[in-house]
């Protein structure tokens, strides 16, 4: 059978259940996933004056093949976006600018330095997103930026944040689609502290000062992204959720939730619909934390169909940017991305599948044997082939014979590299 026959047979088994599966398809082509550049190259950036990976994250492996020039990468994320169905935005760091082997420094950096990224995004047809840099730069290496007592460092941070959504207003003015220019920051305290309150009013003090400068959200929406701990951070970390969730709030900006950052059996899922009752939007770093945040390549478990789900049920596709955040430098790096990026489209994909009305009309009526056993029945229903005909519709390799394609890169390019 072909792919469009098996299609056709799958497609009945949802039209029992009342599900219109061209629909689905249709608004699942409207979703883009902003995928995030550093995948590529292992967080390193093309500072000419690039220093060590710091903030208490990590990329382990060293599979050969790491894009080392903008070029590189951008040819890499072309033969990933080729793999991938959708048409989606990719998400940049500060450190990604292009400087001509220039030195400038973080709080110099201005729109000129992503000239080429934003050519590129034309050419290509993609949104870009923005992140400021705080990590890896020698005014980091204590662990404290914009909460750090010392008032020039935390200027030169404030200013490094505000060019920063500079950057992103130039992506949205240029590209016709505002850019989240998302905050993290890695400050904190490797052991107890003695005094919790002072570094965060000092966060909050620097992000006012931030976002006194005001830029248009038709060009650029702010976000910050929380943390529970980092390594050197384990104790305490300023930018905890309720210091965002409370500063957003207040403030009228995005909380960012990245999956790998709150306590193990805490998930994200469960906290869409609390706090979409309260905020217009959210953004999410969509990570897999294998027993801490250890950024793993997102595959299709229990917790990602979950986040497909409540995003769909709860019409909130429009209300919630959705981005990815992982860095395995163990296998073929645009297979991560490929298969990161493709799972998070597969979750949506099942959740618009799925007979949400029914299953919440059943949970209404205290039926909760049928709703198990619907959600379990529909885990097995063929939901594959429905995957594999969008992905031909979209002129992307079906099932794994993208993996020849990537095959071939490395053959002819990866493994070319220095
Ligand atoms: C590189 C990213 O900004 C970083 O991963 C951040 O989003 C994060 O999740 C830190 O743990
Ligand atoms: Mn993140």
């Amino acid at each position: 059978m072909t792919i469009q026959e098996n299609y056709q047979e799958a497609k009945k088994h949802y039209e029992k259940w009342g599900i219109d599966v061209d629909a689905a398809l249709e608004q699942l082509k409207q979703v883009p996933i902003s995928i995030h550049c550093w995948q590529g190259d292992d967080i390193g950036g093309f500072e000419a004056d690039q220093q060590e990976l710091s903030g208490g994250i990590d990329v382990t492996g060293n599979y050969p093949g790491k894009a080392t020039t903008p070029e590189e990468l951008r040819s890499d994320l072309e033969k990933a976006l080729s793999l991938i169905p959708g048409k989606h935005r990719i998400n940049l760091h500060a450190i990604y600018g292009e400087t001509d082997g220039k030195v400038v420094d973080r709080d110099e950096i201005k729109p000129e330095h992503f000239k080429n990224w934003v050519d590129w995004a034309k050419n290509h047809d993609l949104g870009l997103d923005f992140n400021p840099t705080f990590f890896s730069h020698s005014k980091a290496d204590d662990g404290l930026t914009l909460a750090h007592p010392d008032k020039e460092i935390r200027d030169f941070w404030i200013r490094h944040t505000i060019a920063s959504r500079r950057i992103g207003e130039y992506f949205g003015k240029e590209l016709g689609t505002p850019a989240l220019t998302n905050i993290w920051i890695p400050d904190g305290y490797k052991d107890i502290p003695s005094d919790r309150l002072t570094p965060r009013k000092r966060l909050k003090d620097s992000l006012d000062e931030v976002f006194s400068v005001e830029i248009d959200e038709k060009y650029n929406v702010d976000a910050m992204e929380s943390k529970l701990f980092g390594i050197g951070s384990e104790a305490y970390v300023v930018g905890s959720h309720e210091f965002y969730m409370g500063y957003a709030l207040k403030n009228n900006k995005l909380c960012l939730l990245d999956t790998g950052h709150y306590h193990p059996t805490e998930v994200v899922s469960n906290k869409i619909s609390a706090m979409l009752l309260y905020n217009d939007k959210l953004a999410l770093h969509v990570s897999r934390p294998v027993r801490w945040d250890s950024d793993h390549v997102v595959i299709l478990d229990d917790e990602l169909r979950e986040i497909g789900l409540e995003l769909v049920r709860n019409d909130a596709l429009d209300k919630v940017s959705i981005g990815l955040d992982f860095f395995d430098a163990s296998i073929n790096r645009v297979a991560a991305w490929t298969i990161g990026t493709r799972n998070m489209i597969k979750a949506l994909l099942y959740a618009l599948l799925t007979p949400n009305e029914h299953l919440k009309q059943l949970q209404e009526e205290g039926n909760f044997t049928e709703r198990l056993a619907l959600m379990e029945e529909f885990k097995t229903y063929p939901f594959g082939a429905i995957w594999d005909y969008y992905c031909e519709q979209m002129g992307v390799p079906a099932k794994e014979a993208w993996l020849d394609e990537v095959n071939e890169y490395e053959k002819t390019v990866l493994s070319q590299r220095k």
